[in-house]
């Protein structure tokens, strides 16, 4: 697993606007190089906060959305359109405003679906099967970019502290009883969120100091998830000022003056 870089930014609408731009040329370059993409979106206010600025950005067009394959590291068992589904998040952010193909957009079902919790994560597993090729080595396709949000308790997609899921082998499991509301998700466990060749961890706010410290100096995963978020390739933490301020100044490097 890759050792994060840390990039500091000014603040929360500096750092939303330079994820945006390192996604948009991160996917061009992926898919200048394989053809396609896959990508794995977050919830929470600063993942959403990017895809706006994505569909804000002229340059979201160098992205070609039609080959691009897009997942979620985690959904609320919410109803299909509930407002409080990351997938409604990310459509009214980004997904309704750029050409992507319904075929490759990848939601996670929701109780709409008739599945219970557990069909829905098992169904999201055979779906992430299906697309895995033999040279992934593994039941899911290598993301070349997963978001991730940060919990002030650490935690990242629905994988919280001293929970079950953090000891699953599987792909993806739903949770009971999340200490963040909605109580019932779906999440990739740590094997899926490590398959990827990129994890971006974004996070803005003093409250995610604390969280960002833990999780750079080698907690372990079970009391600190995000110490577990690491791509195979790269491993980025992408802050603002006060996420970063509690990490010691030799690990932040400012991206923004
Ligand atoms: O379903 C969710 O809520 C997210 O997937 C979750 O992991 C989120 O990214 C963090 O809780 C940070 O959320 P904020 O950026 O809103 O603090």
């Amino acid at each position: 697993m890759s050792v994060p870089t840390v990039l500091v930014h000014r603040d929360a609408q500096v750092l939303a606007k330079a994820v945006a731009a390192r996604l948009i040329t991160g996917l061009a370059d992926a898919q200048a190089a394989k053809g396609s993409a896959h990508l794995v979106l977050t919830g929470g206010t600063i993942g959403i906060a990017s895809l706006a600025e994505v569909a804000a950005n002229a340059a979201h067009d160098a992205v070609e959305w039609r080959r691009l394959d897009i997942w979620w590291g985690d959904e609320r068992f919410l109803p299909t359109g509930d407002p409080e589904r990351n997938e409604t998040g990310a459509r009214r952010a980004l997904l309704d405003h750029v050409d992507t193909d319904p075929e490759r957009v990848h939601p996670v079902p929701g109780p709409d679906s008739g599945l219970t919790a557990e069909e829905a994560a098992d169904r999201y597993a055979e779906e992430l099967r299906k697309a895995s090729r033999p040279e992934d080595h593994g039941p899911v396709p290598s993301f070349d970019i997963l978001m991730l949000g940060l919990g002030p308790d650490a935690h990242v997609a629905s994988l919280f502290p001293e929970m079950p899921a953090l000891y699953d082998e599987r792909p993806v499991v739903a949770v009971h009883g999340a200490p963040k509301p909605p109580p019932t998700r779906i999440t990739m466990t740590l094997p899926t969120i490590q398959a990827a060749r990129e994890v971006w961890v974004i996070a803005a706010g003093e409250e995610k100091a604390g969280a960002v410290r833990l999780a750079l100096q080698g907690a372990g995963t079970f009391q600190v998830p995000a110490a577990g978020a690491r791509g195979r390739v790269r491993t980025m933490f992408l802050l603002d000022r006060a996420a970063a301020s509690k990490i010691p100044p030799d690990l932040g490097r400012p991206a923004s003056p």
